[in-house]
């Protein structure tokens, strides 16, 4: 099969993205695996197809797969990305973009050259639809791992997230302490976690160990998780500015019940062909 793509990153976190509407694609998880790798593929941190939707309501559908193949829920870089794809296909006009994922419907504003603004939804924080094994809701969770007792918040943004407070990114244990909590038992879809140090109520730093590909430069989703668990807390203001290795995303999130509304760069690299 012959795939035309484009790859795009949201600050570090990249993305080959594929029109499924004007191309016939048939992906496994093993032809993902092949795509997403940075030797014989493309290489990407997920894959994102462009459906037509099923919602007549809605512009588009887009399914998300992460490096290792699995399918997975929400990915917020790629939402702007996205935005920006379908813009530049001309597959759409609309600069208010409806866009179905497996979380649910986003509303996608593209303002101008670089910026767009995405309503990520309210976020999740009832345990059992995270899902994350906990007796009830707090605004934070003791969790065992290997012997060592850590403080975590839990979120879903549609997909599943836990964040412990750092005092430094720089030195935090990302790679060892994240590989170790992704596949924690008490996160029975595997969980990204997020390693944060805030600074002052409306700006901190922040690193993701994402599940199933490892750290990332960049995590929208897990920006807008991080805020609510550091607002449920009472740590930090509704607006913040979220820095990571890649860049800096600004999250908004006034309280419970209300969406989280993202907004950050979407940039076009180049667009190729690929063979798998
Ligand atoms: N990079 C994406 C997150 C992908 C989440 C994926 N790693 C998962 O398994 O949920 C973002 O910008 O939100």
């Amino acid at each position: 099969m012959r795939l035309k793509f484009t790859k795009m990153h949201g600050l570090g976190n990249d993305f080959v993205m594929i029109d499924g509407i004007t191309q016939r694609v048939k992906l496994t998880a093993d032809k993902v695996r092949q795509i997403a790798d940075r030797h014989i593929g493309i290489g990407c941190d997920q894959l994102l197809l462009v459906e037509a939707p099923r919602d007549p309501d809605v512009d588009f559908r887009y399914r998300i797969y992460n490096a290792d193949g699995s399918e997975v829920e929400n990915c917020g870089n790629g939402a702007r990305c996205f935005a920006r794809f379908v813009r530049e296909r001309r597959l759409t006009s609309k600069e208010k973009i409806l866009v179905e994922t497996a979380a649910g419907i986003l509303e996608l504003n593209v303002q101008g050259a670089d910026q767009v603004s995405v309503d990520m939804g309210p976020p999740i924080l009832e345990p059992a639809k995270i899902p994350f094994q906990a007796d009830i809701q707090a605004e934070s969770y003791p969790l065992d791992v290997d012997g060592e007792t850590y403080t975590v918040g839990a979120v879903s943004m549609g997909n599943p997230h836990t964040v412990l407070l750092v005092e430094d990114v720089d030195t935090a244990p990302v790679h060892s302490l994240g590989a170790a909590i992704e596949r924690h038992p008490r996160f029975p879809a595997r969980v990204n976690v997020g390693f944060l140090q805030i600074l002052d109520r409306k700006r901190a730093r922040l690193r993701v160990f994402e599940r199933g590909v490892g750290e990332t430069r960049a995590c929208g989703t897990g920006a807008c998780a991080a805020m609510v668990a550091a607002r449920i807390r009472g740590l930090v203001d509704e607006e913040v500015q979220i820095t990571l290795p890649g860049g800096t995303l600004t999250i908004h999130w006034p309280g419970p019940g209300e969406p989280v509304t993202m907004t950050g760069p979407a940039t076009a690299v180049y667009h190729g062909q690929i063979v798998v």
